[in-house]
């Protein structure tokens, strides 16, 4: 273990369930519910969705040509206050707290197409292909769908499409194509500092990430506890003491989890599974019963110390692209309807008991002063993260 931007780092690779969710059945939910509530981060198969290898082939071809193209083109679509839009190698800072300059990495964001059209500039390198961005980003929102009325049974809702019914346009949702490159031979990258995209959490409800076989990087923040000497004791404070020795690490989540079999062919890379993970708004909403948790991407260390690859340049290109998913705009953030959010997370509590008077087994502030809109939620923590107010 070796520390890196001041938390421990771990060669434990995480093991998060890989689920089919091509039967939506509640007890599918559940171990969604399980697995959200523990990590924050699950797979999905990819048998079970809207996606057959050769579209995410096709999106990650068209990420390729994107990024390839003169920077002149790229900049003429540059990101601007809606939040879409290219952003250039170390224009975005994630974790400014930690890093010394911004993330080894560019993006573009695309927002969602209204009435089949985008809504953003289009740059040349994609201009001709709006179809296929189209057909993806509409993959990716049914496939999402389906991940929300699962959530919605395996929570018990009655209606299941409590949470489907509110990821409706105008929204947030933005897919989002990223490029890390590999690092020129006398890169100054310093792996104690630097970092390809600094630690942080997803801003809306879930995010969908698609990687590549061979590109590894990602890795979330989990937390052990560390029982001190008299582990026999159960008392109450003792409980509170262990909680104290919560420690914290960074464990990578492998690409290709060792659980999952892909349908491999001779002539076809595998296609991993599906990542996803809870965002802020969903935690917010559920009462923190469902994790947003803390990611980032590396630079893998065993590409910094060996060198040059065949092109000349220390390591390789990482790719994937993710999917933001967020309710329509005008959502209240009001009462989720189930009866696991007490249950779960607070157990043994009681109205009086909590914050303020916030309403137990109500989500998302519901029962505070205000209900917040999906839309509220997302400008709030933009601002936060960029520190100018989003449109
Ligand atoms: O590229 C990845 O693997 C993760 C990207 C990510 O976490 C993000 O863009 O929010
Ligand atoms: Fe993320």
């Amino acid at each position: 273990m070796a520390t890196t931007n001041g938390r421990v780092q771990s060669n434990d690779l995480v093991t998060l369930p890989v689920i089919n969710i091509s039967d939506p059945t509640p007890e599918i939910g559940r171990k969604m519910i399980d697995a959200a509530a523990t990590h924050g981060f699950l797979y999905i198969d990819t048998r079970g969705t809207d996606f057959a290898p050769e579209n995410v082939e096709r999106q990650f071809e068209l990420s390729k040509q994107f990024f390839s193209s003169p920077e002149e083109e790229k900049a003429a679509c540059q990101i601007g206050s809606d939040n879409r839009g290219w952003t250039g190698m170390h224009s975005e800072t994630l974790d400014p707290a930690n890093q010394k300059r911004g993330d080894f990495k560019e993006a573009f964001n695309i927002g969602e197409f209204i009435d089949n059209r985008p809504q953003q500039p289009i740059p040349k390198s994609l201009q001709g292909h709006e179809d296929e961005l189209l057909d993806f980003e509409t993959r990716c929102r049914k496939t999402c769908h389906r991940i929300l009325r699962l959530l919605a049974l395996g929570l018990e809702i009655p209606d299941p499409d409590w949470f489907s019914s509110r990821h409706k346009t105008p929204s947030g949702c933005t897919l989002r194509l990223l490029h890390y490159p590999a690092l020129p031979l006398d890169t100054d990258y310093q792996p104690e500092v630097d970092i390809r995209a600094g630690a942080h959490s997803d801003y809306g409800s879930i995010t969908l990430l698609f990687q590549r076989p061979s590109q590894p990087g990602l890795e979330i923040l989990t937390s052990s506890t560390t029982r001190s000497e008299n582990s026999n004791s159960t008392s109450a404070s003792e409980d509170r003491r262990t909680q104290q020795n919560k420690q914290q690490k960074w464990s990578p989540v492998p690409v290709i989890p060792s659980n999952y079999t892909p349908e491999a062919s001779d002539d076809k890379t595998p296609l991993p599974p599906i990542l996803l993970n809870i965002g802020d708004l969903l935690s917010y909403w559920t009462n923190n019963l469902l994790k947003s948790t803390v990611h980032r991407v590396i630079f893998p260390n065993d590409q910094h110390r060996n060198k040059a690859s065949g092109a000349g340049l220390l390591g390789e290109d990482r790719y994937s692209i993710a999917y933001f998913c967020h309710p329509t705009d005008s959502t209240l953030l009001e009462a989720v309807p189930s009866r696991l959010v007490p249950d779960m997370t607070h157990p043994s509590s009681t109205t009086e008991a909590r914050d303020g008077g916030f309403r137990v087994g109500y989500g998302g502030g519901a029962g505070g002063a205000k209900v917040l809109t999906a839309k509220e939620h997302l400008i709030r923590r933009l601002e936060a993260t960029y520190g100018f107010e989003h449109k």
